[in-house]
């Protein structure tokens, strides 16, 4: 009997050099959540724990023919996008949605600001993401200051803050806990509103734990649980990450690490 197939999930995200976040920690988070993971690259940038030193976006056309590519014969069960950067990025990568089966569950995490504190998104980049990438999403995964740029509104929080964003479109919300003290991630859909409680790690390193996140519920939405559960195991999976994140790695905020690489042996050794 040949073993069964296993879900496929696209990222369209940037590449982080320093392989924190970005597409390095995506492609890590869909193999440990038990798929298979295939890229489309917006921009690569040069990044560490400490900063971004340059950004080089890929021409929008090529964006569109990686998505191809992979869609017409690995297949897509979901797709995760990140760092989307310019104006013509979004249209590019809202094009590039048009060859995703309807159907396919989208989770969109809007990258705006990298935890060094470098800007991924061009303020005129706003109003795209806002009209042509969220009403697209099936869940979108703010943290606290992204949901709030979204709302236009630096005061809200909680039920209020993801009823904010979910009227910009996406059918369910993620507003990410790790900017607050108690790491709480508030899930909203038509249904209402879900506390997702657990553990805070202050003790982990959070590079990524965003993209490792948004990468880890679209590998369960690609398994075919429902949103909520699926928003429920990528709390579980992030924080697993930051609890095991590699902080001594650069000067900086350190990488995440959903394998937990410190506790495997090369292969043969
Ligand atoms: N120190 C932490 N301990 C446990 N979980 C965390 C911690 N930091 C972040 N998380 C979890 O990681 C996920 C991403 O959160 P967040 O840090 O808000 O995103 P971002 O990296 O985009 O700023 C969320 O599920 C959040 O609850
Ligand atoms: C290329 C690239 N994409 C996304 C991010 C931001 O990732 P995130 O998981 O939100 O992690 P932090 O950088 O906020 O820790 C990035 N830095 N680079």
């Amino acid at each position: 009997m040949s073993p069964r197939r296993p879900p496929v999930c696209l990222t369209i995200a940037g590449s982080d050099s320093g392989g924190g976040a970005g597409i390095q920690a995506d492609l890590k988070a869909f193999a440990a959540c038990g798929t298979h993971g295939t890229s489309a690259l917006t921009a690569l940038t040069a990044q560490n724990t400490v900063a971004v030193t340059a950004v080089h976006p890929v021409p929008g056309a090529f964006i569109v023919e990686q998505v191809r590519a992979v869609v017409d014969d690995l297949g897509v069960d979901a797709v995760k996008l990140g760092m989307i950067g310019s104006p013509a990025t979004a249209a590019a990568v809202a094009e590039a949605l048009d060859l995703v089966p309807a159907g396919v569950p989208v989770v969109v995490d809007p990258v705006m600001v990298a935890e060094s504190g470098a800007r991924l998104l061009d303020p005129e980049a706003h109003d795209a993401l806002v009209r042509l990438i969220l009403p697209r999403a099936t869940v979108v995964t703010p943290n606290l200051p992204e949901a709030r740029a979204l709302a236009g509104d630096a005061t809200l929080d909680g039920a209020e803050l993801a009823a904010a964003v979910r009227a910009l479109g996406p059918a369910a919300v993620v507003v990410t806990g790790g900017h607050r003290d108690e790491a709480t991630d508030v899930f909203q859909d038509a249904d209402g509103t879900t506390l997702i409680p657990g553990p805070r790690h202050p003790d982990g390193a959070a590079h990524g734990s965003g993209c490792t996140h948004a990468s880890a519920l679209a590998a369960h939405l690609a398994h075919g649980h429902a949103p909520l559960e699926a928003a429920r195991a990528a709390r579980r999976v992030a924080a697993h990450a930051v609890a095991h994140g590699l902080r001594d790695l650069g000067t900086g905020a350190g990488p995440v690490d959903v394998l937990d690489v410190r506790s495997r042996t090369a292969p043969g050794a």
